[in-house]
């Protein structure tokens, strides 16, 4: 069985709170977006996983395979399995590569043994692999609260998106350690950017767009802000850092405008893609 599974972009992303166990409380507007891994799934003697990315741990670290581990024990499956991962989406990039991966490997699974199991169950499940992970079993626009977890569909929006991926590493867990919310000035009017997607408003929702955590990532890494420039020179409506970075993307509302600044970004960065938003998840 072999399952195409998109990116993610945050297309805001508040931080309202702190969880006792310091996890942050978020509010942010996801969108999966035609960039896609192929993960393919086949019974084996064995456990593993075959990547054409030397990033991708192959060992239980993999989200795919801890999906796998779970499945098995949920639902005392024997079988062990193959995965192979055609790997198209950057690692470790804010684009919740390996988040996909994992609702791909359950869906799979859900599919090859007809467990017959709900939406619902499966994001239950899914939320055991990471906040991320739920999201993907709904796809299109969504506002995501919790820690990610808590999902509500709205309209899906329809726009081009340049992605560049800069050549750095940013730790999602520094990146909120060092987050100081009361210096925090400006935060998302996430209220206002719903309404924007309900009324399908391209130009005001990316006028609106707000990630807090750029607070951290530009201050130490300025070439995310270089390359956000970039967008806006180049006609993008508005242009963010996706999650915790370092991912920036740019929205568009025509496709030429969109490949225009592809082919500036692309003369001094490897990782960029020109996609456009999808209403689906995996
Ligand atoms: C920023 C976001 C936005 O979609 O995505 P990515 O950039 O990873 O795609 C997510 O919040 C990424 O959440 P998640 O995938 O659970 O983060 P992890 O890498 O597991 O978290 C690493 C560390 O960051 C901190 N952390 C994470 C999530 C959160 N809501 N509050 C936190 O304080 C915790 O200290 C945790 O140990
Ligand atoms: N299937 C997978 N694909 C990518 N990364 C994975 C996978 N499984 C585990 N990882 C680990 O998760 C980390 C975060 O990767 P990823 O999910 O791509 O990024 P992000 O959380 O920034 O959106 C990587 O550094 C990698 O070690």
């Amino acid at each position: 069985m072999i399952i195409e599974c998109p990116a993610k972009i945050n297309l805001s992303l508040d931080v309202v709170g702190k969880r006792e166990d310091g996890y942050h409380l978020l509010e942010m507007i996801m969108q999966t977006v035609s960039l896609y891994d192929k993960v393919k799934i086949t019974k084996d003697s064995e456990t593993r996983v075959i990547c054409n990315n030397i990033n991708v741990p192959s060992d239980r670290s993999n989200i795919a395979v801890r999906a796998v581990e779970l499945m098995k024990q949920r639902y005392e499956i024997q079988d062990n399995f193959k995965i192979e991962i055609e790997k198209n989406i950057p690692v470790a990039a804010g684009l919740a590569g390996g988040s996909t991966n994992g609702a791909a490997v359950i869906k799979a699974i859900n599919e090859m043994y007809s467990l017959k199991l709900s939406k619902d169950e499966m994001k239950e499940i899914a939320l055991k692999l990471g906040a991320d992970v739920p999201f993907f079993f709904e796809g299109g626009t969504c506002l995501a609260e919790g820690i990610g977890e808590k999902l509500t569909k709205l309209n899906d929006i329809s726009c081009y998106i340049v992605l560049a991926k800069p050549p750095i590493n940013v730790s999602t867990k520094y990146v909120y350690q060092n987050l100081k919310l009361d210096e925090i000035s400006i935060h998302p009017d996430t209220k206002r950017i719903i309404d924007y997607i309900k009324y399908n408003d391209i130009k005001m929702l990316a006028a609106s767009m707000v990630n807090v955590l750029e607070n951290v990532t530009i201050k130490e890494y300025p070439i995310i802000y270089e390359i956000k420039n970039i967008m806006m020179e180049f006609g993008a409506l508005g242009s963010l850092m996706s999650g915790s970075g370092p991912t920036v993307f740019g929205i568009f509302e025509e496709k030429a405008d969109a490949i225009k600044c592809y082919n500036r970004l692309r003369d001094y960065i490897k990782e960029v893609f020109v996609v456009n938003t999808v209403d689906r998840g995996v």
